[in-house]
Order: structure tokens, then C-alpha cells, then sequence
């Protein structure tokens, strides 16, 4: 059901549905397609301002580049972005290449980036990160080491466009490390639980991750700054029984509707 550009035939899929009715799709191709752009990616959240008594969830200022890297510095000034800025291949499709993050760290280097591109502020957030897994209804919070914090005086001292490798691959768990409280506790559950249950139903997704930062030096000010379908469970901690457990729900409600 691939087209020759890579993107899904959405009738096609209707049409599969259709005619085999006796195939439980866990989540539709093109919903899934909609997490390989890093653009539309993180608009429900934007959209969603998720924002309560246990915190306030957004994404860090971005601007999309789609060519032309001469028009960057002029563009994020424009914009009104702060540097440094994460430098993201625009697609995101888990090649090795959609992976290419760097870190840009002055105006002039801008034009170094090879567009198209998604330019997001770096939020300083202690050098952890949240990865929350999304499983139906179950959500599982892992820490992660990321990222250091970037001071005032590295930015002045410190001109061009830094790589980075992938961080995700390379840390190691943050869970039984000695970590600085504020920067270590994870994000309310009530707060996660929102944000999970509205994302479901946004993305029209059950099976997917969500990369969280909190802002250092704040207690509730979070950053979803990834999404990503269908992540590696197998650093999820007990995937056995909450994939058993997921998969065993579907059959039963399948049966509920069938004896209905
Ligand atoms: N806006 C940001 N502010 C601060 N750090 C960031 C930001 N965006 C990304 N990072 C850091 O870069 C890492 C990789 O970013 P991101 O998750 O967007 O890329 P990715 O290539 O899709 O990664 P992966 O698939 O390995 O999770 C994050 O885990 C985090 O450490
Ligand atoms: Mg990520």
C-alpha cells in the first residue's frame, strides 16, 4: 500500500479495511505518516496547550526551513529565535540521515545547515530527559541522560555548528543515578496522563513514545520536543505483560462487538 513517492494510499487502506474485516488494524498507515515529518509531528501538541494545576506542556519555539540555507540567519532573527537552535532534518523517518542533529551555536554559521530543516530553540533542562512510552491505555516514564545545559558564557565563547551523536541510543537509563532532585523528578502522572489520552485521540494513534524536557529551574514548565511510532519497547520496563495485556484488550473487545 506504499506509493512510489513513499506515502501511503489512504483509500487503499479504507479499501483493505473494507474488505477484511477480520484483520484488527492497530493504528492506520496514515496516522503513523503523520510522525515522519518533524513539522506536523508536534503541531497537536502545540495546538493542544495543555496546561493545568500539575504543569504546562508545549514544544520549544521552531521555525521550518524548507531551502535556501543562505535566508537562515535572516529567518531566525525574523522568527525571533534564541540561540543556540537544534538543527533536525525535517523528515523523520528513522533512516540514519533523519537522525543528523546538530547544534548551532552563533547567527553566521546558520548557513551552514543543510534545509529542509526544523530549527528548534535548545531549552536547557539539566541534561535529563522523559521518555514516556504509550501502549493503548498505559503509560510507562523512563529518565534518560540528554543534552547538557548550555551557559550564557559557552554561547559567547563558542561560534559554529556543532553534530551531535544520538543521544537516545548512546545514554545510558538516568533512573538509579545521583541526580539533582528538581531535575530529576518525573513529570506529574495526572499531567501525563492528560497529555497521553488527548494524544491518542489527536494522532489517532495507540502505539508510540514522546521525548519530554523540563525547563531547568522550573518545577512544571515541560517541552515535548519528539514523538516517535512504534519506539524500541524493549527498553520499556515490564513491555511483556503491558504488550500481553494490550493485545489481549483488542481480541476482547472484538468479541464485545461481535456478540453485541
Ligand atoms: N529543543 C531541544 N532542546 C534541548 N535539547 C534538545 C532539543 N531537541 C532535541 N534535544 C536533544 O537532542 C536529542 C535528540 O533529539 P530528538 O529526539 O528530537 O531527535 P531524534 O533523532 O528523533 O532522536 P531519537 O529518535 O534518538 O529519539 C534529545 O534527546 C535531546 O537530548
Ligand atoms: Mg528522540
Amino acid at each position: 500500500m506504499d506509493t512510489p513517492n513513499g506515502s501511503f494510499d489512504v483509500v487503499a487502506n479504507i479499501d483493505y479495511r473494507r474488505t477484511h474485516p477480520e484483520v484488527t488494524v492497530l493504528d492506520p498507515p496514515d496516522a503513523i505518516q503523520h510522525l515522519h515529518n518533524r513539522q506536523s509531528m508536534l503541531q497537536c501538541v502545540a495546538d493542544m496547550n495543555l496546561s493545568n494545576s500539575y504543569g504546562k506542556v508545549g514544544i520549544p519555539k521552531q521555525l521550518v526551513i524548507k531551502k535556501d540555507a543562505s535566508s537562515i540567519p535572516g529567518a531566525v532573527a525574523k522568527a525571533g529565535l534564541m540561540l543556540p537552535v537544534v538543527a533536525k532534518p525535517l523528515v523523520a523517518d528513522g533512516s540514519a540521515k533523519s537522525h543528523e542533529l546538530s547544534l548551532a551555536y552563533d547567527q553566521q554559521s546558520l548557513q551552514k545547515l543543510e534545509p529542509p530543516l526544523v530549527l528548534q530553540e535548545f531549552v536547557n533542562h539539566g541534561g535529563v530527559m522523559f521518555k514516556v512510552y504509550i501502549v493503548g491505555e498505559t503509560i510507562k516514564v523512563v529518565r534518560r541522560f540528554s543534552l547538557p545545559d548550555v551557559c550564557k558564557r559557552e554561547l559567547s565563547n563558542i561560534v559554529g555548528v556543532f553534530r551531535f551523536p544520538r543521544v537516545s541510543c548512546a545514554a545510558a537509563s538516568a533512573d538509579n543515578a545521583d541526580l539533582d532532585p528538581g531535575v530529576a523528578e518525573l513529570p506529574p502522572r495526572p499531567l501525563l496522563e492528560k497529555l497521553a489520552k488527548e494524544l491518542c485521540c489527536l494522532l489517532g494513534l495507540r502505539l508510540f513514545n514522546l521525548d519530554i524536557i523540563r525547563e531547568h529551574g522550573t518545577r512544571d514548565r515541560f517541552y515535548v520536543i519528539d514523538i516517535n511510532y512504534f519506539p524500541g519497547y524493549g527498553k520499556m520496563p515490564e513491555y511483556e505483560h503491558i504488550f500481553t495485556d494490550f493485545l489481549l484488550s483488542l481480541v476482547q473487545n472484538q468479541y464485545k462487538k461481535k456478540s453485541t
